[in-house]
């Protein structure tokens, strides 16, 4: 996972629970998929699959937003998508810094997908000299003595720290006394902030370990299967087998960054 850490409560102040906010994106992700192919409504079953998310509690999130769909008809795509993006605050641009522009920085900033999203990459900074000026899809990378001028002038609120560990916190302090209030971490380090400042954290390496945790317990319960099968034969078998297929991964239709 990602270890998302925000300091807010865990229901928003506009009453849009924590776990809502974080698939929020998920929906959109696939009603933008489907208004690209055209398709004017969707039903919250097949939104569902499409967000890998249980329809359920897609209509309880939907609901939070005062969208209840048409019975027959289901959501009006477009307006799901206006939605949702003026609910996550993307129907504005929103400016963002990546420090750090080593190999993590770098393909950051070469990620397509956050300008299709609102996000514009309104600099690049780093502490090595030798990086200054470089240009770095196709935006020149700053030296961090501009970090605070840089802030300012952009009216920057979203920072990305792409250091080293040891580096995190002496940035985000900068970062923060600046002006930003929120961070994406990818450096595998906790940082402290001041209240106001939200604070989520990417860490690929803690997915895996997830993933290795998942994999020994499905390994564990073959071995069982076939225990089961040795000692009482193909019905109680069968019996496992339905089980596990009922059996759903504990985080299925969460996204990978997770609030706390
Ligand atoms: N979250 C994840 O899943 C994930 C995945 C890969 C890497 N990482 C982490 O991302 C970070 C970067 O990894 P990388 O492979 O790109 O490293 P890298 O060494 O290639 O790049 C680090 C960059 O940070 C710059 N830097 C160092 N101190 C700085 C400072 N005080 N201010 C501004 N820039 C500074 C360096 O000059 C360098 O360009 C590391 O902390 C790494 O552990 C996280």
């Amino acid at each position: 996972m990602a270890t998302g850490r925000t300091h807010r409560p865990a229901t928003r102040s506009r009453g849009i629970p924590e776990a809502t906010v974080a698939r929020l994106p998920l929906y959109l992700r696939a009603l933008t998929a489907l208004s690209e192919r055209s398709v004017p409504t969707v039903s919250s079953e097949e939104l569902a699959a499409a967000a890998g998310v249980n329809s359920a509690k897609l209509r309880k999130d939907f609901s939070y937003l005062g969208s209840y769909g048409t019975r027959g008809v289901g959501y009006d795509v477009e307006y799901l998508v206006y939605q949702i993006s003026r609910e996550l605050g993307l129907t504005q641009d929103w400016p963002v810094v990546i420090v750090g522009i080593g190999n993590l920085g770098a393909a950051l900033a070469n990620y397509g997908g956050f300008a299709s999203r609102g996000f514009r990459v309104a600099a690049l900074i780093d502490a090595d000299p030798a990086m200054a000026g470089k240009p770095v899809a196709g935006i020149p990378v700053q030296h961090t003595d501009e970090l605070e001028a840089i802030i300012r002038d952009n009216g920057v609120s979203i920072g990305v720290i792409a250091t080293p560990a040891g580096a995190a916190q002496q940035v985000c302090d900068r970062l923060v006394a600046a002006g930003v209030t929120s961070i994406l971490n990818f450096a595998p380090t906790v940082l402290s902030v001041p209240d106001g400042v939200d604070v989520r954290k990417v860490d690929l390496s803690i997915e895996l370990q997830i993933l290795a945790f998942h994999e020994q317990r499905k390994a564990g319960e073959e071995a069982a299967e076939v225990a089961a099968q040795a000692a009482a034969g193909a019905p109680a078998a069968a019996a496992a087998r339905e089980k596990s297929a009922t059996d759903q991964g504990p985080d299925g239709d969460v996204p990978a960054v997770m609030p706390a």
